[in-house]
């Protein structure tokens, strides 16, 4: 059996990765997301297991020393990283893997899986991107700064990927991204 197709989708905090992932999902129903483990403190209607696993440092710490990551980063203070279980679990039944993870944690699984397919999803300009991390109202002042500082080093980070996502309008993001997932199944892999 072939095995899945591995996407790794990031972009900038408040660029719309969330809202994009959720239509995405609701247009593709068969995708497979991988569900990160994080130590930042829930949102409002967040579940665990669900939008995150939601783990102490310690806990965290503990799944790095067992070599449970696929990959971690530390990101605005907080440890984020990708359980490697189930993305092993999934490609090898022949699914694709959907990774929504910030770009130094990316830059782990290129190494691991230089196969990949890595897409950056972008803001219309810097200004939509700090409304959008403002509109959704979850963050202080100082973490839309520091958001905002990182996301232009991120930017810069873009010539790792092998995709650009603009993210205008919601639909036309999705569309964009099915393109990419459709041209990727149709690739003559070697
Ligand atoms: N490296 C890595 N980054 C992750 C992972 N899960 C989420 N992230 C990224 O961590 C950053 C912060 O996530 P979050 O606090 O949920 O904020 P939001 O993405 O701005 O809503 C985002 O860029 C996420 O894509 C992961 O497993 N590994
Ligand atoms: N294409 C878009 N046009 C306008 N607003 C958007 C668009 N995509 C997302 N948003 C809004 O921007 C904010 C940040 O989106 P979110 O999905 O939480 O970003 P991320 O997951 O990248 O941090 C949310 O309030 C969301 O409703």
């Amino acid at each position: 059996m072939a095995k899945g197709l591995l996407f790794v989708i990031s972009g900038p905090s408040g660029v719309g990765k969330g809202t994009v992932g959720n239509a995405l999902r609701e247009k593709l129903p068969e995708i497979t997301y991988s569900v990160s483990a994080t130590t930042r403190a829930p949102r409002a209607g967040e579940q665990d297991g669900v939008n995150y696993f939601f783990k102490t440092r310690d806990e965290f710490l503990s799944m790095i020393e067992r070599d449970e990551m696929l990959e971690y980063a530390e990101y605005v203070g907080n440890f984020y990283g990708t359980p490697r279980d189930f993305v092993d679990q999934t490609l090898a039944q022949g699914k694709d893997i959907f990774l929504e993870i910030e770009v130094q944690g990316a830059l782990k699984v290129k190494e691991k899986f230089p196969e990949g397919i890595f897409i950056f999803l972008l803001p219309p300009s810097l200004d939509e991107l700090k409304d959008r991390i403002r509109g959704r109202g979850t963050e202080t002042q100082a973490t839309i700064d520091h958001r905002m500082s990182v996301a232009v080093d991120e930017m810069n980070l873009l010539r790792h990927y092998d995709y650009a996502v603009v993210n205008d309008e919601i639909d036309f993001a999705c569309k964009r991204i099915e393109s990419i997932i459709i041209a990727e199944h149709c690739k003559v892999h070697p």
